[in-house]
């Protein structure tokens, strides 16, 4: 495995790999890698001849500059997972590789109304560092394909767009969500959790399971669910702060001709703010 850390010596490889005429996976992430990653790289690998796997921590994606000081680097621990994986090449840039200028004057991609609803609304900014440096590392790696988490679900609908939009022919790949055995969703951000505090996390994937159910059996009042839904996140410990159920594939509400519906959900647990989704095909007509 070759950890790589300047632009022109991947682009040398990224040359030399096409002229082989090899297909290329791209694996974006931020590091600090769980099983959730693991899942990514192994999808990867069964669909290229070569995989890329990117660790960035992507200073234009965090709208609290507190996020992003804390949020945990662990780049050898990393490229000891990678490189047991058999992974071929890690792309490890140093921020300023990335935005010589800094983050402000940079060119950024911005993907309209996916990008400031929903999570970009809580997050000011996010979506449009997530298609900046996704846009970047596409034009960099030149991958034929690229895998994401389903576990972050509004970020693969909005790249999924962008690709769309922008032309890039790349085929994104979805990967389901790998969860611990209590069914708490893995995230790099449950190290912030105290010991007590990820005893009750998992209150957060019930919860939602639950409403799925019902969402599923009748069709139900999607505010009443909701309003019920966080009044349980609340009663077990979480601070409930964003839960939507939305049509799947446009993630705007739930219409008479919505096919799927998507529960969103979004709370805080100590230091944490921990996210999770899930799909309900709708029997029933909602709306
Ligand atoms: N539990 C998981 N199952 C499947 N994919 C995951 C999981 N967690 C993260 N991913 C995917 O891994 C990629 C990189 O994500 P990232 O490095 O931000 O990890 P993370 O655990 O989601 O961290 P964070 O706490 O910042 O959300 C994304 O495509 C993300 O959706
Ligand atoms: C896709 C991504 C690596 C871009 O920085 C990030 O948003 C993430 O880890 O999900
Ligand atoms: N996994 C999504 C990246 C972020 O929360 O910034």
């Amino acid at each position: 495995m070759l950890i790589i850390e300047t632009l022109p010596l991947l682009r040398q490889h990224i040359r030399r790999l096409h002229q082989e005429g090899k297909r290329i996976a791209l694996v974006p992430t931020m590091g600090n890698l769980h099983d959730g990653h693991m899942k990514l790289v192994d999808e990867a690998k069964t669909r290229a001849d070569v995989v890329v796997v990117s660790i960035f921590v992507n200073p234009m994606q965090f709208d609290r500059p507190d996020d992003l000081v804390r949020y945990p680097r662990t780049l050898q621990d990393d490229c000891e997972k990678l490189n047991k994986r058999k992974v071929d090449f890690v792309f490890a840039p140093a921020p300023a590789d990335i935005y010589p200028q800094g983050t402000e004057g940079q060119t950024y991609v911005d993907v309209p109304g996916l990008s400031t609803m929903l999570e970009g609304a809580s997050r000011p900014g996010h979506f449009r560092g997530v298609s900046t440096i996704v846009s970047k590392l596409f034009n960099l790696v030149q991958p034929d394909i690229a895998c994401f988490g389903e576990k972050d679900y509004q970020q693969l609908q909005l790249i999924r767009k962008m690709v769309a939009d922008m032309g890039y022919d790349i085929e994104i790949v979805g990967v389901p969500t790998v969860r611990a055995k209590d069914g708490l969703a893995l995230s790099s951000r449950n190290g912030y959790l105290t010991a007590d505090e990820r005893k009750i996390a998992p209150a957060l994937s019930k919860v939602m399971n639950d409403i799925a159910e019902k969402l599923q059996a009748s069709a139900s009042d999607e505010e009443e669910l909701i309003a019920i839904a966080a009044q349980e996140i609340n009663d077990a410990g979480l601070r409930a702060d964003d839960i939507q159920i939305r049509d799947a594939d446009t993630l705007e509400a739930l219409s008479a001709k919505s096919q799927r519906a998507v529960i969103l959900m979004a709370a805080w647990l100590g230091q944490a703010r921990l996210i999770d989704n899930k799909v309900v095909e709708l029997a029933h007509q909602a709306g």
